[in-house]
């Protein structure tokens, strides 16, 4: 049987959702004619949500499961994917998708905090399996290769984005657990045969219950379990707050409560509860009462309140103003509208918002929307180093220089659900005080830890085929660059030292004669790869699936100003591929301009990438050599636009995201019909790149001005698409050549 040979695009949320519909049009047009089918998935939150309730909705409302047919696809050989960036919901963002579908005639259950009934518990369990990042680790069947390619680089040398100096007396400092936390606990083996494993819980009693029973593991399988304690997490951040105060720095918390939604927002929540002590001292039993939950940020407790008699609320309102004005300084997300760091859980993430900081000289905003000195909050110490080395090096150094510097490439370990990022199912808040053990089919305890009620108790996986992927991985991106390649491992780490092992074992079926492979642990790896950065060498770092994210935002956020500009290549385990489109996320705040003066300052050029090595992959799955001459003119395009500066411009009334694109198509169509590998090809762009340039000042002009105005598409989750479709397509003169 013969599959249609296709791409798969995925149709995401906020601006990159906002990009595809006018992206999207141009792609399809230039393809067409080569026998490219372009298949479209919608992934957006909302359709997701209408995905999981069928039995709610009319059969006109149903959609279908998008992930899980896309879960198949991965598996597949002839898979070819562009995956842009999609939200992971917190709850806040959850409940607004919810109330939105709803207003839009959607009978779908409201998501039950505090499920009352089993059917409650039914309803929450399917938003469950939405909340959070719940589309990347299902996609995610391969490794990952992200890089700045080289016209990338070459733009950011002779186009610095601006750099905030850094002086050696800044104040800016992270703070980490030395005890008690997730790194400290961590306990790992290496699992000799297949098994079948169960996560059980005994109390001080003896009483036992199962937290997890029937979990298959893989022979040759590294699991991992720890805890972080409650005890010893809140006295660390009684101590951060007290200390915030003392240093006049503003205290702010980086997590990653989105993709670790079961463990990050718990911890999300004691920080809110201890930041606002006297707060909850004084009122928590009138905040349990309304069912408060700062588990999903402080802005919850705030909502809550309308609930309250207008006496009460009052008098909680001064309580909280006297304790913002008295207690210390909080980073603010927008301190226009009095949105702190800890308001919303997904408003700041670790990846995105720590380098950030740094590129902020270190500083963050306060209330008076000026800059600041930072507490950089990170409660377990796994992955804090990195962080702390680098705002040390910068301190010493100063700021980096994106005119010299060198580049850091990555090789992530991710295929599978590798390690942190495919623990949620085995992340439990423990109930009482015991001991939770790790128990294989025979009886035999596999991993033990003496708990305390309140511990975040969790286990991680890693399968061996992804680990030998990833080694391979890593020495073809060290052969192919020539490039010194550092896996960043801690051997006093327990995960970390089970994979050493593995990592010396399998380095050695590839041949490694002449190139520079090291094994440092996370400090080492960071000074070894600044100081090189610094001296404009090139370090390629190969990492588990935490530190590839957070490097894949950290050094192209220093080097190119963001990590919108990567290649992001996922070449899936069973042969197809994956492209995610840059390596960044959803961008809100570039929705938020978008409405108020219809300007979208989204960089598309991620997916220019990524749908330039999808053509290529195409061309040699399907011999099809059309894709191929697509790709290569793809790529051609994006150096003249990068050339030429045709980028997005931040500012309203300038070239914005839909400018972008049209020079995009003019210099792909130019790329194409200078080519002559393909006279069909070439006939028709010329005429395309005819039709463009000639009306090039036309195109322009109503592309600009069009912007300046509110723009209303009707929704913020599922928008109306003619709407959208009208305010992203605005040029009548460029549709009109697109559209033949
Ligand atoms: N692969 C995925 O699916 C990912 C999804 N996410 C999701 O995205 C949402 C937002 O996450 P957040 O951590 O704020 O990170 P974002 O990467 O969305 O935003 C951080 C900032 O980076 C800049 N930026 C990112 N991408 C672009 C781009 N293409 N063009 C121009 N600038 C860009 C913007 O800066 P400025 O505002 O200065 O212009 C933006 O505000 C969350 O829902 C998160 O879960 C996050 C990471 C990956
Ligand atoms: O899936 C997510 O929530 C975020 C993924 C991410 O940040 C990344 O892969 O870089
Ligand atoms: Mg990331």
């Amino acid at each position: 049987m013969t599959k249609t040979a296709k791409i798969v695009y995925t149709k995401t949320d906020e601006a990159p959702a906002l990009a595809t519909r006018s992206f999207l049009p141009i792609v399809e047009a230039f393809t067409k004619s080569s026998g490219i089918v372009i298949e479209t998935k919608d992934i957006s939150l909302a359709a997701r949500i209408l995905a999981a309730f069928p039995d709610f909705l009319s059969d006109d409302q149903k959609v279908t499961d998008a992930i899980a047919e896309l879960a198949e696809l991965v598996k597949q050989p002839e898979a070819n994917i562009i995956k842009l960036p999609n939200i992971s919901a917190s709850v806040p963002q959850l409940m607004a998708a919810i109330e939105e579908l709803q207003s839009k005639g959607f009978k779908i259950p409201n998501y039950p905090d505090e499920p009352k009934d089993d059917s409650e518990k039914e309803i929450k369990s399917r938003y469950d399996k939405i909340k959070g990042s719940a589309v990347n680790p299902v996609l995610r069947e391969g490794n990952s290769d992200r890089r700045a390619p080289k016209a990338v680089k070459n733009y950011a040398k002779k186009n610095p984005h601006s750099m905030g100096a850094w002086s050696s007396d800044s104040k800016t400092h992270v703070a980490t657990m030395s005890k008690g936390d997730f790194a400290h606990n961590e306990k790992s083996i290496t699992l000799p045969e297949a098994t079948t494993i169960s996560i059980v819980h005994t109390d001080a009693k003896g009483n036992k219950t199962y937290l997890k029973e029937g979990l298959d593991i893989l022979k040759d399988e590294i699991i991992d379990a720890t805890i972080m304690s409650k005890k010893a997490l809140l006295e660390f951040l009684e101590e951060q707050v007290e200390d915030a105060l003392d240093k006049s720095v503003l205290f702010s918390l980086h997590m990653k409560a989105t993709m670790m939604k079961v463990s990050d927002p718990i911890i999300f929540g004691h920080a809110v509860r201890v930041f606002f002590k006297d707060l909850f001292d004084k009122h928590g039993k009138t905040f349990d009462k309304i069912g408060v939950d700062v588990n999903n940020g402080f802005g919850n407790l705030l909502e809550k309140l309308s609930e309250l008699p207008e006496e009460k609320r009052d008098e909680i309102r001064a309580d909280i103003r006297y304790e913002l004005t008295h207690g210390a300084d909080v980073a603010m997300v927008n301190s226009d509208r009095g949105i702190t760091n800890l308001h919303v859980p997904s408003d700041v993430i670790i990846d995105a918002s720590m380098p950030a900081m740094i590129r902020t000289s270190g500083q963050m905003w306060n209330a008076e929307g000026k800059q600041q000195d930072t507490k950089a909050v990170i409660p377990d110490s796994s992955y804090a180093g990195v962080y702390s080395a680098t705002i040390d090096f910068c301190k010493k150094h100063g700021a980096f220089d994106p005119t010299t510097m060198g580049t850091v490439p990555n090789v992530g370990l991710m295929a599978q659900k590798a390690e942190e990022y495919g623990s949620h199912d085995k992340t439990f808040e423990i109930a009482s005080k015991g001991k939770v053990e790790v128990i294989d089919t025979n009886g035999n305890v596999l991993l033990s830890h003496k708990v305390e009620a309140g511990d975040i108790w969790r286990m991680c996986q890693v399968k061996d085929a992804p680990i030998q992927d990833w080694v391979k991985l890593a020495v073809t991106r060290a052969r192919a660059t020539e490039t010194p390649t550092v896996f960043w491992l801690d051997k006093k780490r327990a995960h970390d030292a089970e994979l050493i092992k593995k990592v010396n074992t399998y380095l050695k079926d590839h041949d490694t004669e002449g190139l520079d492979i090291r094994i440092l642990s996370l400090v080492d790896a960071t000074n070894f790869t600044l100081k090189r950065i610094k001296e404009g060498k090139d370090t390629i770092s190969v990492t588990g699936n935490v530190l590839r994210d957070y490097l894949t935002d950290l050094f192209p956020i220093l080097e190119v100003g963001t990590s919108a500009k990567m290649l992001s290549i996922v070449p899936l385990m069973n042969g197809g591929g994956l492209f995610e489109t840059g390596a960044g996320g959803s961008a809100p705040k570039h929705v938020q301009q978008f409405l108020s003066e219809d300007h979208l300052r989204w960089d598309s050029l991620g997916e220019f990438l990524a749908l330039a090595v999808s053509l290529e992959h195409f061309s040699i799955v399907n011999s099809n050599k059309k894709a191929s001459i697509l790709g290569e003119t793809l790529d051609d395009a994006s150096d003249k636009l990068l050339e030429n500066r045709k980028g997005p411009s931040r500012k309203v009334n300038e070239l914005d995201n839909r400018g972008s694109h049209f020079y995009l198509a003019l210099y792909w169509a130019e790329a194409l019909a200078n080519q002559d590998k393909d006279a069909a090809l070439k006939t028709e762009f010329t005429t395309v790149f005819n039709a463009l340039s000639r009306n090039e000042d036309t195109i322009l002009k109503e592309l600009i001005d069009c912007q300046g105005e509110p723009v209303n598409i009707e929704g913020y989750y599922l928008p109306n698409e003619n709407l959208i479709s009208k305010a992203m397509r605005p040029s009548d003169s460029f549709n009109a050549i697109i559209n033949s």
